[in-house]
């Protein structure tokens, strides 16, 4: 039997630039090798470039070297460096992973001002030198309100273009939803996250539901007596735990979930998300769900093919749900006035 073609990149369009910092960190670590599979972006490749800083260059041109190692078709070029300038010139892409780790003794709001102040520096390179469509995924924590610094510091880019990952969330959320139901996690649609990626997020399983070809059920159907008792007090403060419970036991942060999720953020907003329902953590300018303007909060969100997002339509808030987003944007408000004082 004749062995399945491997896939080849597009010879018809140009390569993607895609930057990524913290690239010699643990999530870039996988990050990297997934894109290099190809598929991410369709069948077009890549051109990468890898940023971290002084400290971990010889660590990064490892990287370099194992991806030259990979012989990816999918990858025309990387560079390593530590100039954000090289890493961000023309970027399609940039997928801000690298931030501080909280050391011994830091308290968050230290944490807060130090990543504030490398993500308003990095908006504001972004904004001298990237593709004017460059679209902008924040992971480094916190997520959110480092994206906000990022977006204010970049006042010619299109406010759209910038995002921060709650895919993971959504992502844990979906998994464990399966696992209790007991069916493939592809088969959940409609579960999604509010707010802050932090303890007061707010995972959402009201409209989700198990899809199987034209056969759909509501979770709550499926979870039956006793379902909504368990997605309150089980399923919601396990997501919500979810990454502290990963650094008890591992003792570092999730890497390779935060990876692929990365993953799913970047190839659903590039291609398209094909009708369903995801999380991204975006501007609440204009949004109709009554959050408060001038946050980076994650909503329920549709996307074209070409990139355009829309607020999804359908998610009426309830009472309680309506009183933990209200939680999640108080804790946002309150980042957004630390960040700013710190790196005024
Ligand atoms: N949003 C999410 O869902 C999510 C999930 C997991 C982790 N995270 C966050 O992602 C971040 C990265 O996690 P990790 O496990 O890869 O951490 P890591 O400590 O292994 O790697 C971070 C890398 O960033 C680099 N870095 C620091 N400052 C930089 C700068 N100014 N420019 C470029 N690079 C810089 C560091 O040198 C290091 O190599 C952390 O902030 C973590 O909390 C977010
Ligand atoms: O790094 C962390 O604090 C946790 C991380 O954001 C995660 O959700 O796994």
């Amino acid at each position: 039997m004749a062995a399945a073609a491997s896939p080849t990149p597009t010879k018809a369009l140009p390569p993607l630039r895609v930057a990524i910092t913290g690239g010699a960190g643990q999530i870039a670590y996988s990050l990297v090798f997934m894109i290099a599979r190809g598929g991410v972006f369709g069948d077009r490749a890549v051109d990468l470039r890898l940023l971290d800083i002084e400290a971990a260059s010889d660590k990064l041109r490892a990287v370099g070297m194992e991806l030259q190692d990979v012989a990816s078709p999918f990858v025309l070029r990387c560079t390593c460096t530590t100039d954000p300038l090289e890493a961000f010139m023309d970027a399609d892409v940039a997928l801000l992973v690298g931030a501080r780790p909280r050391g011994p003794g830091m308290l968050r709001k230290d944490l807060l001002a130090a990543n504030a102040g490398i993500f308003k520096a990095q908006g504001a390179v972004l904004d001298e030198v990237a593709s004017r469509d460059c679209k902008v995924v924040v992971v480094g924590n916190p997520a959110n309100t480092n994206a906000l610094l990022c977006m204010r510091s970049a006042p010619s880019l299109p406010k759209r273009n910038f995002t921060a990952l709650t895919r993971l969330d959504q992502n844990r959320t979906a998994g464990m939803l399966a696992a209790k139901i007991g069916v493939p996690v592809s088969m959940i649609r409609n579960a999604v996250i509010w707010g802050n990626h932090s303890a007061t997020q707010v995972p959402m399983v009201t409209f989700a539901t198990v899809e199987e070809g034209r056969a759909v059920e509501t979770v709550a159907a499926r979870l039956g007596e006793g379902g909504e008792r368990w997605v309150s007090e089980e399923l919601v403060p396990g997501v919500q735990q979810r990454g502290k419970e990963v650094i008890a036991a591992r003792g570092a942060s999730s890497a390779a979930s935060a990876a692929s999720a990365i993953c799913d953020h970047i190839r659903d907003w590039v291609m398209g998300s094909d009708g369903r329902v995801v999380s991204m953590a975006v501007s609440s300018d204009g949004n109709p769900f009554g959050v408060r303007e001038g946050l980076i909060f994650s909503f329920p969100v549709v996307i074209e093919a070409g990139g355009a997002w829309r607020f999804a339509s359908g998610f009426t808030i309830d009472e309680a749900t309506r009183s933990a987003i209200e939680a999640t944007q108080s804790e946002l408000l309150e980042e957004r006035e630390a960040a700013l004082a710190a790196t005024a």
